[in-house]
């Protein structure tokens, strides 16, 4: 008997395989539609946590909602789901009101799928049950072809008649998933799908169901506290705070072009040094930089990210300093200048090897195209 499609009916034997994805392509398409929030708000008691929010998710793209904890990720998407309905505004499918002054349609009739970060799956249904429990609408034998098929793409089918106890996280976040677009959702929504994993395992997943959904051409909104997971994943990142949207952007405009620094904080480590306007230029202990737009005397914060921190031989380089650690992380070493002017030391990311002693002096150079600014 061929036993790489038998099903597997023991814990025992479960934990001797290991089991692949499906092959790809043979996830069950959507038909993609576009979602939109038109000066949506919402409040719970006292507390905002959505204030007029304008998005539009263009049909089939991936967008990643980014930032804080409790910034209003996961009410945008209920008020998607139509688990929330908003205190104002209209949240529109396909250009149909859907949650607004005009019309409510209830989540079950939206056509929209939903992910938890637990994975929620019912324990006291098998795996085959669970993904089929979305899809009751369905003749008894297309359900159970249709569930089969989503759990053949995860790599899962064998597993039909287990619990979800006798799973691994990994097997059951793909469970999850498969349960998640067996309905063939146009909108999915998912809310921390990977955070459950461990780093290791989650790379791995994530690329897969970044495979699944872009085979489903479904709609959907991640959310995520990750700043590299949504570069990963997005086609868009919409980053959030205090339940506004900041800015969104491709991943390489919100990493060059950060609208002000928290923005910018969010996408990389940085040395945050002030600076003064002057003759044109701004002034830090790290030396001049020349700017546009900027004011004579306004004050400003330089921002430098540490793989633009070039540290050379005493004597050359814009400003001295004084190495103070350094530490080997393989392909950089990570080390720590320290320069008169400055409370804190600042810190590089040096590819090529650096020769001075720790306690030695050093020159530093900085690359300007690693240079941001803000006003104060
Ligand atoms: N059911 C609720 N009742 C009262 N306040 C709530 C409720 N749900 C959320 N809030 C509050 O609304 C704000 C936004 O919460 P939300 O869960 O949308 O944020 P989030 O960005 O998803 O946070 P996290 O990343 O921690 O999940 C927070 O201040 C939160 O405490």
């Amino acid at each position: 008997m061929d036993t790489s499609t038998r099903a597997i009916s023991s814990v025992s034997e479960l934990r001797s395989t290991r089991p692949q994805w499906g092959r790809r392509g043979t996830t069950g398409a959507a038909i993609a539609v576009r979602l939109a929030y038109e000066n949506v708000s919402h409040a719970y008691d006292e507390v905002l946590a959505v204030d007029r929010v304008d998005l539009q998710i263009e049909p089939a793209e991936i967008v990643c909602l980014l930032g804080p904890s409790g910034c209003g990720k996961t009410t945008l998407l209920k008020l998607a789901a139509g688990l929330e309905i908003p205190a104002s505004g209209r949240v529109l499918i396909d250009g149909l009101e859907v949650s607004g002054p005009a019309r409510f349609v209830p989540p079950e009739k939206r056509g929209v799928g939903l992910m938890f970060q637990d994975f929620a799956l019912f324990p006291h249904l098998s795996i085959l049950a669970n993904v089929k429990f979305g899809l009751a609408g369905l003749p008894r034998d297309v359900a159970e072809a249709e569930a089969r098929k989503a759990l053949q793409r995860v790599g899962l089918e064998r597993y039909a008649d287990l619990y979800p106890h006798a799973l691994s996280g990994g097997e059951q976040q793909r469970v999850a998933l498969a349960r998640a677009v067996a309905p063939r959702p146009s909108v999915l929504l998912m809310d921390e799908p990977f955070s459950g994993l461990d780093s290791r395992l989650r790379d791995d997943v994530r690329e897969e169901t970044l495979a699944v959904l872009r085979e489903t051409r479904a709609t959907c909104i991640i959310v995520t506290h990750d700043p590299e997971e949504a570069m990963r994943m997005a086609d868009r990142i919409v980053l959030m705070r205090s339940g506004r949207v900041v800015q969104a952007g491709s991943a390489a405009d919100l990493y060059h072009s950060p609208t002000d620094l928290a923005v910018a904080r969010f996408f990389s480590e940085l040395n945050e040094v002030p600076g003064i306007v002057a003759g044109g230029v701004v002034s830090t202990p790290l030396g001049t930089f020349g700017r546009q737009g900027v004011v004579d005397g306004e004050a400003v914060t330089v921002c430098v990210r540490p793989h633009g921190v070039q540290v050379a031989p005493a004597g050359s380089g814009q400003v001295p300093g004084r190495l103070i650690s350094r530490r080997f992380l393989g392909e950089v070493e990570l080390l720590e200048i320290a320069v008169d002017g400055l409370d804190m030391p600042i810190k590089a990311r040096a590819r090529q090897t650096v020769t001075a002693a720790v306690g030695s002096e050093v020159g530093i150079l900085i690359d300007e195209a690693a240079v941001l600014m803000f006003p104060v």
